[in-house]
């Protein structure tokens, strides 16, 4: 559906908000060996520009996709592999939907992988969001489910069985050289448990869900300001 312009205007307007108040969160809590996990998408890169503005001050970064990586040492600010950082202190990301628990689904950008992973190191992982992305259950937008291309009818297969219908993203091939299924028409009421068995699919590298290891925090903008929220 095409958005009204102002709309697209006003909602980013508060995606760099929040980004803005997320560089100013990571800023104040800076040490001399922080790695700073820094997320993929259109919020993301509003707070990359931001860290753009202490870069001198960042010890190091990991990054969760190649775009992000670039867009970090276009900056100047270092980037570094995730087996060199012996921890990450906070991991900030975007996501596409996050429910009262801050359970969200990511991988809009098809990121999700690396995500996942820096989300598991990530001593505090922070979400940034516009309101747009608030829902009470999670399914809405498309999981994505990161598969190993040669699985990708069997695994379409298993997830019909779960009650998913999976649609192949033509043409995209992740950072890792696999392919997504974004699974539509799902309501996800216990997402623990989906996100645990799309994971025990033979061929899945893994999905969107984020509910095992939710975010810590959820910077949210809203046309009435910018909200701190922790999980109910
Ligand atoms: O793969 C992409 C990531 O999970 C993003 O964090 C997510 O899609 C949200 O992106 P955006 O900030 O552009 O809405």
């Amino acid at each position: 559906m095409t958005q009204p312009q102002a709309s697209i205007m006003d909602q980013n307007e508060l995606k760099k908000a929040v980004a803005k108040a997320a560089a100013d969160y990571v800023k104040e809590r800076l040490h001399s060996d922080s790695v700073i996990g820094v997320g993929t998408g259109s919020t993301a890169n509003y707070f990359i520009e931001y860290l753009g503005e202490f870069r001198d001050d960042i010890p190091a970064t990991v990054a969760s996709s190649e775009e992000t990586a670039r867009r970090l040492k276009a900056l100047n600010i270092e980037v570094i592999d995730l087996n060199a950082a012996s921890e990450v202190s906070i991991y900030v990301d975007g996501a596409d939907e996050t429910n009262p628990y801050l359970h969200l689904i990511k991988g809009g950008g098809g990121a999700l992988t690396r995500e996942k992973i820096i989300a598991a190191v990530a001593r505090e992982f922070v979400c940034i969001a516009d309101e747009s992305k608030q829902v009470d259950i999670l399914g809405e937008f498309p999981l994505p489910v990161e598969v190993i291309p040669m699985a990708r009818s069997h695994v379409g297969r298993e997830i019909v069985k779960l009650g998913g219908d999976p649609v192949y993203r033509d043409g995209f091939v992740t950072d890792n050289g696999n392919i997504i299924l974004d699974i539509h028409h799902m309501s996800i009421v216990d997402p623990r448990e989906l996100e645990t068995k799309l994971n025990q699919i033979t061929g899945v590298v893994t999905n969107g869900l984020f509910a095992i290891r939710p975010a810590d925090q959820l910077i949210l903008g809203t046309k009435g300001g910018i909200k701190t929220l922790t999980a109910k």
